[in-house]
């Protein structure tokens, strides 16, 4: 199988339980609830999307024809031999239109923690490391259970107590980026402190100035 990969870089995770966490971002291309055209955004089942996945131009994307291909791409960008601590967040776009067990067995043979960052209407491939699901209001959700939930908050129609029952470690809230963001943060923090099973998830990268 070939995969679509937008880009692949180093950076820290900036979300989530590993915020801080050194790791390679694997982008894979396209996303079922958005074309990633702007164009389409206003009928688009998540609207509100920070990134763009269309296409295969960016840092070090492309088509990789296999998987043993798509794990030595991730492995290059990892900045040294040593095993240890090897990371990488696979995302998108939709991650789980692609990823499957080969890619997963082969970035495992280097070495790799498996992480995943999802809107969980694809079910996973078996022996992921993480997986954290971010539902959109709208779509179906299959991925019920899993290491995160990450809701990013407010979204219409999305009471975050509708989650709950679910088979997740972590709850969390991230406020949504955009022309709001410091009033979303402002009402994630209140929400979080009203209900202390959430917590707040912010996107540090962000903060930061990284990647
Ligand atoms: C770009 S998505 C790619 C992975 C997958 N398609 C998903 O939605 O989880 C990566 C993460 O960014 C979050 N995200 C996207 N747009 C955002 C925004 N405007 N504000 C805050 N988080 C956002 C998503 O909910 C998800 O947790
Ligand atoms: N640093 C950094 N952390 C992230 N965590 C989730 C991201 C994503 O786009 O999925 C992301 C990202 O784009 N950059
Ligand atoms: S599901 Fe994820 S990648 Fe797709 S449009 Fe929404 S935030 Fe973006
Ligand atoms: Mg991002």
């Amino acid at each position: 199988m070939t995969y679509l990969v937008k880009e692949i870089f180093y950076t820290l995770q900036g979300e989530g339980a590993h915020a801080g966490r050194a790791a390679v971002f694997c982008r894979f291309s396209r996303c079922n609830l958005w074309t990633g055209r702007e164009k389409d955004r206003a009928r688009a089942i998540c609207r509100f999307c920070d990134t763009d996945f269309v296409g295969t131009d960016g840092e070090g994307g492309g088509r990789f024809p296999t998987a043993e291909a798509l794990a030595d791409a991730v492995e290059a960008a990892w900045p040294s031999d040593a095993m240890e601590h090897r990371f990488v967040v696979c995302t998108g776009g939709e991650p789980l239109l692609q990823l499957d067990s080969d890619a997963v067995a082969a970035l495992h043979d280097r070495g790799f923690e498996i992480a995943v960052e999802t809107n969980g209407t694809r079910p996973a491939p078996e022996g992921l490391d993480w997986v954290c699901v971010s539902p959109k209001i709208g779509s179906d959700l299959v991925l019920t259970s899993g290491d995160e939930l990450k809701l990013v908050y407010p979204q219409a129609g999305g009471d975050p107590a509708q989650f709950e029952h679910l088979g997740f470690r972590h709850f969390r809230l991230q406020p949504m980026d955009g022309p709001d963001r410091e009033e979303n943060t402002r009402a994630v923090v209140e929400y979080c402190m009203k209900n202390p099973r959430w917590t707040l998830s912010l996107q540090t990268h962000k903060y930061l100035g990284i990647q």
